[in-house]
């Protein structure tokens, strides 16, 4: 039997699916019209927001649930999704700074910050992927 319960302080609880859907399609639309970060999107996802867009923020939605004590089963592996983009540092820095926008506009001080702080413990991790070589092609005999 599988136990699927949120708590009901849970940061997923207090923020609630429908504004947690919200601060994703808020923010990855503007994330698009950014001239830095937008065509890294585009090339992987499509055209904002058809293309592979509601199939990603699906994928993200379930992301966010996991790490904010939600329902549900991520199995998404969020490191190796960015390495091969070609993108730094300042990518990171442009994507942390949008994010803190979008949640002070979406949601109240409190869950804003603390989600705020998730992006931000992730961001190391995150980098690391994505200044690594890309996999080298399978060897060949
Ligand atoms: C701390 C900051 C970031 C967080 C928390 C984050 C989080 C995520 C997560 C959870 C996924 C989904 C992984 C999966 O299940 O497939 C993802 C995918 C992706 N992210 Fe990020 N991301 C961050 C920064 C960035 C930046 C700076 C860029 C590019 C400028 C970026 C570009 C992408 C792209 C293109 C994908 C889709 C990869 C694919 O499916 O091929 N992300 N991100």
């Amino acid at each position: 039997m599988t136990l699927a319960l949120t708590p009901e302080d849970s940061l997923f609880a207090r923020v609630g699916e429908d504004r947690l859907r919200r601060v994703l399609w808020a923010f990855y639309a503007r994330v698009t019209r950014d001239p830095d970060l937008g065509p890294v999107f585009t090339r992987r996802i499509g055209p904002f927001p058809q293309a592979g867009w509601p199939l990603h923020i699906a994928r993200l939605e379930g992301f966010w649930r996991a790490v904010t004590g939600g329902p549900g089963a991520y199995r998404g592996q969020p490191g190796p999704a960015h390495s091969g983009l070609g993108i730094g540092p300042a990518h990171f820095g442009r994507w942390l700074a949008l994010w803190e926008t979008t949640l002070g506009e979406e949601l109240p001080a409190a869950e804003a910050a603390a989600l705020l702080r998730l992006a931000r413990r992730m961001h190391p991790n995150l980098e690391r992927h994505a200044l690594a070589a890309p996999p080298e092609a399978p060897h060949v005999q």
